[in-house]
């Protein structure tokens, strides 16, 4: 749970230095306050209004800069009304890309449409790979050094695609980009949390592979508390983890994706990017960066050690089960897919 958002209202007359911790529970630090601009590319959706707001209430933000083709600055007032420190700007259309973006530190993108019923998030990909390229050749200009997240999907393929355009502007810094699956870890540590009855506070999980179906794996074998779980259980809650996403979608019946809990999700990665960027020890999330860790697989989330350079280091998977083994083999195939068809895209 993000340190904002565990003290709640209490937060709000403390502006001083305090110590704040990890989702991981196992950071103590004192750092600075406010210092940090963050802009959030895509504001005026439905992730876009949460995440904003979120990022407004987050005390480590200093300004906060919402950017869309349309809609923002009503947006950026109503946000702006909230009585904590950030200050917020809201911007509109591509002649007000260099003004977002300028100086900022952190850029979160949740651009694009989101999926309908009976849609796979690839097929969003004809229209987001477009978006996710344009915003980033803004990043490349405007902000090169910032971290830069990316919640637009197809994030197995939009990662490349912003790897690539980085690359052609000589920009490109591996430890600063981040394709964000949080959410997949806040999904399987609630459905495991309720499934084995643990306080879900308590549930450390991490969630390695990709972001789409298959490709997406809960590794229960390291599950932290360790609850003992059934064949049954363990593939019941695999699978539904890995359907997370269109299980909102059905639910939502046309009116698109996740957007709370992604808000939520962008908002606790994105915390724990401006955690690292502050020098705190021992933020470590799941995130889909470019990596070694499985052969062949140019990007792959798993553990990542964040810090004031990014991602300082990328953990390896650990043991895994025979179960995960097996599924680790199985998303191979797509996942080379997606990562090519994003770099065939920026490279066309
Ligand atoms: N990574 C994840 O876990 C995750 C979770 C949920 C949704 N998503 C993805 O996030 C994306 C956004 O979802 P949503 O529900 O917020 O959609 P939405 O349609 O509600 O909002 C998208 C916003 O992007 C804006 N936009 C479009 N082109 C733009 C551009 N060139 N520059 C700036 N803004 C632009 C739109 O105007 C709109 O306001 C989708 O691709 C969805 O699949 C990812
Ligand atoms: O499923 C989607 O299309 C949105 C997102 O990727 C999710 O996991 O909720």
């Amino acid at each position: 749970m993000m340190s904002f958002l565990k003290v709640g209202c209490n937060f709000i007359p403390k502006i001083q230095a305090q110590a704040v911790c990890c989702s991981h529970g196992n950071v103590q630090q004192q750092w600075t306050r406010g210092k940090r601009t963050v802009a959030v590319l895509g504001a005026a959706g439905g992730i876009g209004q949460p995440l904003g707001l979120l990022m407004k209430l987050n005390p480590l933000v200093s300004d906060l800069r919402l950017f869309d083709i349309a809609g923002t600055p009503g947006v950026a007032c109503d946000i702006s009304h909230v009585n904590t420190q950030a200050m917020v700007a809201g911007y509109a259309g591509d002649a007000e890309l260099e003004k977002a973006l300028k100086g900022c530190h952190l850029v979160i993108i949740p651009a694009g449409v989101p999926r309908k019923p009976g849609m796979t998030r690839d097929d969003l990909f004809n229209i987001n790979a477009g978006i996710v390229k344009s915003l980033c050749l803004g990043i490349a200009k405007h902000c090169p050094k910032a971290l830069v997240n990316i919640i637009s999907n197809p994030v197995n393929s939009t990662v490349p695609i912003a790897a690539e355009v980085f690359k052609k502007a000589g920009t490109y810094d591996p430890k600063r980009l981040f394709g964000v699956t949080t959410l997949d870890v806040v999904r399987a540590r609630t459905f495991y949390a309720v499934r084995m009855k643990v306080p879900v506070k308590e549930v450390d999980l991490p969630v390695v592979g990709g972001h789409a179906g298959i490709t997406i794996l809960p590794v229960f074998s390291q599950v932290k508390p360790k609850k003992q779980m059934s064949a049954a259980d363990i593939d019941a809650l695999t699978k539904r983890t890995q359907d997370g996403g269109t299980e909102v979608v059905q639910a939502k019946a046309g009116k698109g994706s996740a957007t709370l809990s992604m808000a939520y999700a962008g908002a606790l990665f994105a915390e724990a990017c401006l955690k690292g960027l502050e020098g705190a020890k021992g933020v470590v999330e799941c995130a889909y960066v470019e990596s070694k860790v499985v052969p062949g697989i140019s990007f792959f989330s798993s553990k990542v050690r964040l810090g004031p350079n990014g991602a300082e280091e990328i953990m390896g998977l650990g043991d895994l089960s025979d179960y995960e083994k097996k599924a680790l083999e199985a998303m191979k195939k797509e996942l080379i897919g997606s990562i090519k068809k994003g770099v065939d895209f920026a490279k066309s």
